[in-house]
């Protein structure tokens, strides 16, 4: 599975969820994978995602990426949790797409990351977490102490289904070794890609992973390098509606073909300074998904316009 923080039913009866820490990390196996969340991916849409990645978080809350006021990762998650916050109605998930972390995944970034989070959790909204290139999945599950931290579904990747809003996600994990930029799927992750898939033709799909696929103006080795391998998967599945991924740090809506492609910009802190900040409003409608950016930098048009993305037929 991805890494799952829910609101449990014990937690509510024992005041826990103000404040206690459930995570679940493991249920189904790579032959039957069970999903989280509604008990259908067919449920008529209704309500929205919180989509974040590239948080960044360091231990220490003062630390500002190159020392740019402006790239204080502390204060850019505190911001997106405030807004989410203050939106009319609370998202039904949220999921933050890897690099939680500063740069290697120390605990005490860890547990930063956490307390900025608790806000949001203490309404009971359910997390699904990806792992990036800055993360450490070990460091982290010991932060987690989960009771059984289990292994990820398939190798040691926590990849997994989450049915929320009227949408099914597929969250992947690319992070394959920590401290390497370069994201990997690999084959046994793809196969059980392409078989989750298939268990599910009618179902509109988004699939989502930390890094971005290979672009002819980046360097190969900084995006995902197994790009054509997932999009041979991807591409010929109709009910796959649209990939999500972070990492570039930019914000940007292309397509594939009649396969989407959103790329979220950081929370943390851009690499180019043209570029925005922030956390994205993604609501599943019958054939499609509006997005909306809300950007967290004080950017002088804060909230870009939203965008309809419409759907290819399944
Ligand atoms: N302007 C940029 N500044 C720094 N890194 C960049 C830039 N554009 C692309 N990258 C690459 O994108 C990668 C994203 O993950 P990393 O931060 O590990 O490493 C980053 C770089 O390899």
């Amino acid at each position: 599975m991805p890494i799952h923080l829910l609101p449990t039913r014990r937690d509510f009866l024992s005041g826990l969820a103000l404040g206690g820490v459930s995570t679940v990390l493991g249920c189904g196996n790579a032959e039957q994978p069970v999903a989280v969340g509604e008990p259908t991916p067919s449920a008529l849409p209704s309500g929205y995602i919180a989509l974040l990645s590239d948080t960044h978080i360091n231990a220490d809350p003062v630390v500002a990426e190159n020392g740019g006021p402006k790239n204080n990762m502390t204060k850019n998650l505190r911001v997106a949790i405030l807004d989410i916050l203050k939106q009319p109605e609370m998202p039904r998930a949220v999921v933050v797409l890897g690099d939680l972390a500063h740069k290697d995944g120390q605990p005490g970034d860890y547990q930063q990351f956490l307390s900025l989070i608790r806000p949001l959790r203490e309404f009971g909204v359910p997390f699904h977490l990806a792992m990036g290139n800055h993360d450490d999945r070990a460091q982290f599950l010991q932060v987690l102490k989960p009771e059984d931290p289990g292994l990820g579904l398939v190798d040691d990747r926590y990849i997994g289904v989450v049915n929320v809003a009227g949408i099914r996600l597929v969250i992947l994990d690319s992070l394959d070794k920590p401290k390497q930029v370069t994201g990997n799927l690999r084959e046994p992750q793809r196969a059980w890609l392409a078989k989750t898939l298939d268990a599910e033709p009618q179902s509109s799909t988004v699939v989502l992973v930390h890094h971005n696929p290979k672009n002819a103006s980046e360097n190969a080795w900084q995006c995902l390098w197994d790009t054509e391998e997932l999009l041979a998967i991807l591409r010929p599945r109709k009910q796959v509606k649209a990939l999500v991924f972070g990492h570039s740090h930019r914000w940007d809506l292309r397509r594939d073909g009649d396969l989407h492609f959103v790329n979220l910009p950081a929370v943390g802190y851009p690499f180019a300074a043209d570029q925005p900040l922030g956390w994205c409003r993604f609501e599943p409608t019958v054939d499609g998904a509006t997005i909306e950016l809300h950007r967290v930098d004080g950017g002088l048009d804060k909230d870009l316009e939203p965008v309809d993305l419409k759907w290819r037929a399944t």
